[in-house]
Parts: structure tokens; sequence; C-alpha cells
């Protein structure tokens, strides 16, 4: 079961809302917080991304889903927020391995660039990923971690220089 915020900018606003319907209607889904924009709300896309991505952080959420017009900024903005593996992917081996992979708790999607039904689709697939903590995968994420707080110390460890087999 998963709490999951929403967020998009006036670019992304169609597809947010008719994202959330799809994740409201999944029993799979317990929670869909939706931080907006609303109609009518030119709020600018970092400030929606960094509420979303916030929430993750916190712990208030479990994962977030994020619309504006390419999926880009709204990926930029998120990835500012300490402790949030944000990722732009719109095809399904990506938004797989988006979570079995780097464990990225937000995914951002691109009104612009793919179509709706394609975009329910990836949403469908990326619910039904789980990141596996005693996978290869977890030493490699845990490096990520460590440029966060100590840039210095988290160089060329074990997982950084030899891991190998990329994603
Ligand atoms: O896609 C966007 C940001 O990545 C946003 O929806 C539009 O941004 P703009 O091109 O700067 O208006």
């Amino acid at each position: 079961m998963s709490r999951i915020v929403v967020g998009a900018d006036e670019a992304g606003l169609t597809y947010k809302d008719a994202l959330a319907d799809l994740l409201r209607a999944d029993p799979r889904v317990e929670v869909v917080e939706d931080v907006g924009v609303h109609a009518g709300d030119d709020t600018a896309y970092p400030h929606v991304a960094v509420a979303a991505a916030r929430r993750v952080a916190a712990g208030g959420a479990d994962r977030a889903l994020l619309v504006c017009g390419t999926g880009l900024g709204m990926a930029i903005a998120a990835n500012k927020v300490p402790g949030v593996r944000a990722v732009t992917a719109h095809d399904t081996f990506s938004v797989q391995r988006s979570v079995l992979s780097n464990d990225a708790q937000v995914l951002c999607l691109g009104q612009r660039v793919i179509g709706l039904e394609l975009a329910k689709t990836l949403v469908r697939e990326w619910l039904d990923q789980e990141f596996d903590p005693a996978s290869a995968s977890a030493a490699k994420v845990d490096v990520i971690r460590g440029y966060e707080t100590d840039d210095a110390g988290a160089e060329r460890t074990d997982a950084s220089e030899g891991a190998g087999g990329g994603c």
C-alpha cells in the first residue's frame, strides 16, 4: 500500500488530474495527496516539485508523481530535496529500473511528450515495482546518499568502483 503525492504545473494539469483518478482507483494505493496546481493557478513547477518532494523526504508520502510539460524541470527541482531521487522516464524499462536500480521515489512525466494512455500504462507499471534493499543495486544507491552528506567520503567506495553491470 502506498501513499502518493501528485503535483503538476499548468502544462501538466490535465494529466495530473487523470493520473490522480487512476491512482485513487487502484487498490494498491492508500492515499493520494494532491499538492496542486489546480485550474487557474500558474504556480511555477519548482515550487510544486519541492513541495511534493518534501512530503516524501519527511515520510508523509511514499512516492510522488509529478507532471509538467516535459517532466524535466520537475525532476531537477525535486532532486534538490535531500533524500529524494526523482527521475523523468517515458518508457517502461526506465520506469521499472528507476525503482529497481535507483530506488527513485519520484516519477516525473511530460504532458507534452507522451500520450495520456502511455502515461497511464507507465504509472501502472511504476506501482508494480518495489525496490529490493538486498539487491546489488542497494550499495550503489547508498553511494548516492553518501554524496548528499559527505561529498569526499563517498568517493571510490567498493560500490562506486567495482559494481559494474550497469542497470
Ligand atoms: O516542462 C516544464 C519544465 O520542465 C514546464 O512545464 C514548462 O516550462 P517552460 O518551458 O519554462 O515554460
